[in-house]
């Protein structure tokens, strides 16, 4: 068997023509989306997905707000930065781009975000929101990874999820959005203290690999038919993308996500949508 590719460039790009057309929409209401992204440090990986989210606007019609400070900027500095795109009408939605450079209280930077504005769904409240079932912003690799399944047809009711990795962007919601009564999957959650990996992804019909090792998920360890997503970003000597997907893995998959060209479009997908979805809010609130 040769794994279906789980195409998120192709996905992406009909998601981001849909939204052109809402966008183009709110403009013609006097409301003009525009994304904020805080951008600390000198991180290659970090520049070129802020640059990439930058393109998604412009392709869109979403207006760009860039912030960028260096490496050695205090926790007080970021936070001057938060609370003034907290305070730009212009700015309808923005991200603080993840991770912040070491010593720097990640928790106490997205507390502080509005949360009317938080575009990825990972302030607190909304985290919370999702938690009790409430409409919040959702986090956008685990939704993406989401849209990307159903535009493939794989079935979520009843099946079997493991989730490789616990951090703040994928790992702590992903469940939350699989237990949802509308995708209604059974998750069990792997992470560096799981005993038995392998046992684990043996039962999965689902696997979502977001440990951030090279090549964890193998071949052996993965049902036949399966449907495996490779959000794992580590880089090899030359600077390319090294999935935790081995290659090999897609001769017994049924789905895969290649890597690149699968989940990180669609993250960046989501988050344009959450920035669609918030402007749309409020300017129902401003006609109210
Ligand atoms: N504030 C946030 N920080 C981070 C998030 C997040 O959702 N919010 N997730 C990741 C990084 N990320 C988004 O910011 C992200 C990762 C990958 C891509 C992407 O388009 N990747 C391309 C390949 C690009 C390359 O060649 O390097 C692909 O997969 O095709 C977009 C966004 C951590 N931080």
């Amino acid at each position: 068997m040769t794994a279906q590719i789980l195409d998120g460039k192709a996905t992406a790009a009909a998601i981001k023509s849909e939204l052109t057309a809402r966008v183009a929409a709110l403009k013609e209401r006097g409301l003009t989306p525009g994304l904020g992204t805080v951008l600390v440090g000198d991180d290659p990986g970090s520049q070129k997905y802020v640059a990439g989210k930058h393109r998604d606007c412009a392709q869109v019609g979403i207006a760009s707000i860039q912030r960028e400070l260096p490496a050695t900027a205090t926790q007080d500095e970021i936070e001057a930065v938060v609370r003034e795109l907290n305070d730009d009408p212009a700015c309808t939605g923005y991200i603080v781009q993840l991770p912040l450079p070491k010593g720097i209280d990640e928790n106490r930077v997205l507390e502080l975000m509005d949360p009317a504005k938080d575009a990825d769904g990972l302030h607190p409240m909304n985290l919370g929101r999702l938690v009790l079932n409430e409409p919040a912003p959702l986090p956008c690799t685990p939704f993406g990874i989401i849209t990307l399944l159903r535009q493939y047809g794989v079935e979520l009711a009843g099946a079997e999820v493991v989730v490789v990795g616990r951090g703040v962007t994928i790992g702590r919601s992903m469940p939350l959005l699989l237990t949802r009564r509308s995708e209604n999957a059974t998750v069990t959650q792997c992470h560096t203290g799981t005993r038995d990996l392998s046992a684990h992804l043996k039962q999965a019909d689902i696997i979502v690999a977001a440990a951030g090792v090279p090549h964890l998920i193998k071949p052996e360890d993965v049902k036949q038919g399966a449907a495996v997503l490779d959000v794992g970003v580590s880089r090899d000597e030359t600077g390319k993308i090294v999935g935790d997907v081995h290659p090999g893995v897609r001769e017994v998959a049924g789905w895969i996500s290649p890597n690149p060209g699968g989940v990180g479009p669609m993250t960046r997908a989501q988050l344009l949508v959450n920035v669609v979805e918030a402007a749309e809010r409020a300017a129902s609130a401003a006609a109210s």
